[in-house]
């Protein structure tokens, strides 16, 4: 058990994706509302990625059955694919396995990193939830995860939660490990230059993609700026 201090010196071996080159401008990670219609979704899902870079988009349903689910990753998943994003499915590293993803993120109540690198391989994008805690992260790391996420840094009425961790964590992880952070929780292109500049890899974004007033497209390229793409 390590008390933090330490340098953990981890393992850079993870999927192209998440990896963390010299630096790069920090990229954008869209994530799905929780309830879609996968017919109306899947034009939205191509709007966003038409409309500026984003670097992945995981599949984030809430309360569906699992065939839903399938039929939702098989009907999104090749306009990722089309578009060179990487598609993540949230939850559920057996789903993700069935529906050939290219990762999956776990919370912490959603199994194991090593169940899930068994089942997915070792060229699949795995993330870990991580909320505030140097602990966890530096656990995920540890287990092989291939990113750790940090929030949520502002109020959001996506996921309300009671975790608000200071920008200054993503920095600490940049000096003390290869792998890539990702900052989620209430994030827009007006709140996220101290996350940036904080050290962020990728800004994990909901509401301000898929809520904005002119459509996704204009939600993706709202954070161009801000992302210094
Ligand atoms: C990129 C990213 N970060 C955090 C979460 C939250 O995951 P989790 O804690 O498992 O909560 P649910 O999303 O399952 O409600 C995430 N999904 N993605
Ligand atoms: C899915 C999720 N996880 C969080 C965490 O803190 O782990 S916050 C969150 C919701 C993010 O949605 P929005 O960009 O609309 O605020
Ligand atoms: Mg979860």
């Amino acid at each position: 058990m390590t008390n933090g201090d330490e340098l953990i010196p981890l393992d850079p071996g993870f999927g192209d994706r998440f990896a963390r080159q010299a630096r790069p401008a920090c990229q954008l990670y869209v994530v799905s509302p929780p309830a879609i219609v996968v017919a109306e979704f899947a034009d939205h899902l191509r709007a966003a990625l038409q409309g500026g870079p984003v670097a992945a988009f995981q599949l984030r349903l809430k309360d569906v059955p699992d065939a839903d689910v399938l039929r939702a990753c098989a009907a999104l998943l090749p306009i990722c694919q089309a578009h060179d994003v990487a598609f993540l499915l949230n939850d559920r590293a057996d789903l993700a396995k069935a529906a050939g993803a290219d990762g999956v993120h776990l919370g912490q109540s959603d199994g194991g990193i090593k169940d899930a690198r068994a089942l997915l391989g070792p060229e699949a994008q795995i993330g870990r939830t991580c909320h505030d805690s140097r602990h966890l992260a530096m656990e995920a790391g540890e287990e092989g995860a291939d990113y750790v996420a940090f929030g949520a840094f502002y109020e959001t009425t996506t996921k309300p939660s009671h975790y608000r961790p200071a920008p200054e964590i993503l920095t600490w992880w940049t000096t003390i490990s290869q792998l890539p952070c990702v900052a989620i929780g209430g994030i827009t292109p007006a709140n996220a230059a101290p996350i940036v500049a904080a050290g962020a890899d990728f800004v994990a974004v909901v509401n301000a993609v898929w809520q904005h007033p002119d459509g996704p497209g204009a939600g993706v390229r709202a954070f161009e700026a801000v992302l210094g793409g």
